[in-house]
Order: structure tokens, then C-alpha cells, then sequence
């Protein structure tokens, strides 16, 4: 079950809600990426505390481990891993794709070999669609072939061509039929949302747009993007593609982006966003505030007693300086990524909640021009 609706706009930005079945979100809201079933480095009631209100979980890692059998036990992710709220999966396409050189592509859909124990796996349409069932997760992703940007053939980089990206675009069309006509098999209650490909060309996005389109699916996906892509690239092909996007049904951006991105999908008419960039720089010490961005590593934090960042509600800039930060990196401790990763989702949620605020006051220009000049202030 999905019901969206959009209750404030400001020119192709939209402030909305959207109904699950395992809960309501506000929209335009970000999505913390939950891998092997957690968000790294933080609880579930740490991401309430941040105001997370859906998390993403990943079909490939988690239909190797640990294996459906454990979690059609639990009736699904959500009472596995302790999250009540809504959850949204990939399908599986991109993971296989980023494992690089050990996969066949074929019509029928994707051999290779487990990363975990080397068996022989066969992901098709059907089986993303399969496993997507037993998580019961509130957004199914279709299972499609994510056109990479380039490829790397014998040391050379090769620039994916309109004839290759067309090719890539056509199969996810045809996987999409697939994946839909499976998931009314499947009878399963969820939403499956279509990804639109084509690559850096507009009038192959239009292409995977009308396709999709004609299969009126309850959300659909931007895919193909954030995938090593020229920032202006990634912007031209955003702006040309989510206006055309349905306007009544929820539009989500897949794997963007810094905060400037986030800012610039709303803008361009996103609801919503994944990013793995929170809470794996976190991990990395590279950390988000108002006023751009740090490297808390660097020496100058040495003896810094103030929080990460004095506009910053969450936990880690209540009680801690950024001379404990710099020391807890510094010696490795576990407890750093914790704190990072608490802060970075924090600032990442608290500037969706902002946008909110700002389509709901009227005031969402003002906001792009404040946001900017203070990021461009510096730390
Ligand atoms: C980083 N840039 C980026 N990520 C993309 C994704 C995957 C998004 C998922 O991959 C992980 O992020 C790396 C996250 O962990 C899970 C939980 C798997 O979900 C997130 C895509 N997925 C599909 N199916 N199709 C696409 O065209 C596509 C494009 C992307 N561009
Ligand atoms: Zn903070």
C-alpha cells in the first residue's frame, strides 16, 4: 500500500506525505543506507533520536547472509533487525554490478559468484522480487542493470556510448514487465517502484521514462546517476529527468549526494534520497556542519574545545568537543565512529527537516541562499 500526497510546492520542489505500510513519512526526506541490516555505528533508537523515519536495506548482501531462511523466520527485516518503521530495498542490480569483473549479464539476468563462499548465484527479476517479499519491505526497487558512466576495458576507460546505454536501458524496461508481473504473483502488498536509466542522454531518460510510466507503478526511482559522473552531468540529467517524472507519485534519487546535492534534488523536484556519504565518512572522520565541511583528524582540532558544530542539537555536539573527537580518531576508538556517524545523520536529517520548514513557510528560496552562504563560510 502507498499513499502520496504533496501538500506545499515552490516551483518544481515539493513538500509531501508519503503512507506505508509501516508508517507515514514527511517528505522530502533522507534515507540512512542499512547494509547487512544495520545502519553502521548506530542503534535504531539512535536513528529515531536523529529522526530517521525509513531506512534502506540491501537484498543482495542480505540474501547471502544471512539467508532468507533466517528472515522469513522473523516474518520479514523489520522484527530481525529491530526496526519497526519503514524500510526501502534495492533490488539488488547496482550490488552485482559493483562486484565488478565476476558477473554474466544475459536477457534471463545476472550470474556470479558469491562474495561470501563462492557459490554460483543467478539473480534475476523474478528472485530480486522473491527475496524483496520475505524482507516485506514498504519499497521494493526493481531489479534493473544500473548503465555505468564508464568502464575500465584492458586499462582503458571507455565512455558507455548512446548504442550501449540504450542496449542497458532497453533490459531494465524489459526487467521492469518482469518485475511487476511477478510481484502481483507474489500478491505482495508493498510498493514496487521503477528505476529510470538511459545514461548521459536526455532523450533515452524520456525513453525509460514512458516505458515506466505505461506500467504505472506507485513511485519511481532516478537511477544511473552518482555512479562517477561529472557533477554537471549528474545536475543536467537530474534537472531534464524529475520534473518529467510523474508529479502525483513519490520520486526518489538513488545514491545522492552531499548536502549541495540534496538541496539541488529537492529543488529539482525529488522526495526522496539514499546516500552511503553520512555515515562512511563519518566512519573516515569526515565530518558535515553548517559551515562546511572537517576533517577532524587535522591538528588544528588538537585543543578545540568547541562542539563539531554550535547550530548542531544532536548528542555528540552536546556533550563533546572536537578535541575529544580528534583523540578518539586519532587512537582508533570505536566509540569515534559512533559519535561521527550520530552527527552526520543528524546534520543530513536535520537539513531535510529544514527544507520541510521552509516549503511549509513559503520561504524555500530564502533557504537555498542562506544554506549556501553559510556553507561557503567555513569552519
Ligand atoms: C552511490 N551512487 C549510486 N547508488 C546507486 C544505486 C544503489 C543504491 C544502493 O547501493 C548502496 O549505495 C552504494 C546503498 O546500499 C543499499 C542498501 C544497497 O542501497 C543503496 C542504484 N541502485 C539501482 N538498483 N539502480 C541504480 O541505477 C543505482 C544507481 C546508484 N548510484
Ligand atoms: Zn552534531
Amino acid at each position: 500500500m502507498l499513499q502520496f500526497t504533496v501538500h506545499h510546492t515552490s516551483g518544481q520542489a515539493r513538500r509531501g506525505t508519503l503512507t506505508l505500510n509501516h508508517g507515514v513519512i514527511d517528505t522530502p526526506q533522507f534515507m540512512p543506507v542499512g547494509t547487512y541490516g544495520t545502519v553502521k555505528g548506530i542503534t535504531p533508537e539512535g536513528l529515531k533520536a536523529a529522526g530517521a523515519q525509513i531506512i534502506l536495506g540491501n537484498t543482495f548482501h542480505l540474501w547471502l547472509r544471512p539467508g532468507l531462511d533466517v528472515v522469513r523466520q522473523f516474518g520479514g527485516l523489520h522484527r530481525f533487525i529491530g526496526w519497526d518503521a519503514p524500510i526501502l530495498t534495492d533490488s539488488g542490480g547496482f550490488q552485482v554490478w559493483s562486484l565488478g569483473a565476476m558477473r554474466k549479464i544475459s536477457e534471463e539476468g545476472v550470474k556470479f559468484a558469491s562474495p561470501v563462499n563462492g557459490d554460483k548465484l543467478f539473480l534475476t527479476p523474478e528472485v530480486s522480487m522473491q527475496i524483496q517479499t520475505v524482507l516485506n519491505s514498504d519499497i521494493v526497487m526493481q531489479f534493473d542493470e544500473c548503465t555505468p558512466y564508464d568502464v575500465t576495458r584492458g586499462g582503458q576507460k571507455h565512455i558507455t556510448t548512446e548504442s550501449e546505454a540504450r542496449a542497458s536501458m532497453e533490459l531494465s524496461l524489459r526487467w521492469a514487465a518482469r518485475c511487476k508481473a511477478e510481484f502481483a504473483r507474489l500478491e505482495n502488498p508493498n510498493a514496487l517502484f521503477g528505476i529510470v536509466q538511459g545514461g548521459m542522454f536526455e532523450h533515452l531518460r524520456d525513453a525509460s521514462l514512458d516505458g515506466l510510466a505505461a506500467l504505472d507503478l506507485p513511485g519511481y526511482a532516478i537511477g544511473g546517476l552518482s555512479v562517477g559522473e561529472p557533477k554537471d552531468d549528474m545536475l543536467r540529467l537530474l534537472r531534464h529527468t524529475a520534473p518529467r517524472l510523474p508529479a502525483n507519485k513519490p520520486r526518489y534519487l538513488m545514491g545522492v549526494g552531499t548536502p549541495e546535492d540534496l538541496v539541488a534534488g529537492v529543488a529539482a523536484g525529488i522526495d526522496l534520497f539514499d546516500c552511503v556519504m553520512p555515515t562512511r565518512n563519518a566512519r573516515n572522520g569526515h565530518l558535515f556542519t553548517r559551515y562546511g565541511d572537517l576533517r577532524i583528524r587535522n591538528a588544528r582540532f588538537k585543543l578545540d574545545e568547541r562542539p563539531l558544530d554550535e547550530t548542531c542539537t544532536c548528542p555528540t555536539c552536546r556533550q563533546f568537543s572536537r578535541a575529544y573527537l580528534h583523540h578518539l580518531d586519532r587512537c582508533g576508538e570505536m566509540l569515534f565512529g559512533m559519535l561521527a556517524t550520530t552527527h552526520n545523520l543528524h546534520y543530513y536529517l536535520q537539513l531535510m527537516r529544514d527544507m520541510r520548514a521552509a516549503l511549509d513557510a513559503g520561504t524555500f528560496d530564502a533557504f537555498v541562499t542562506q544554506f549556501r552562504a553559510d556553507r561557503a563560510r567555513g569552519v
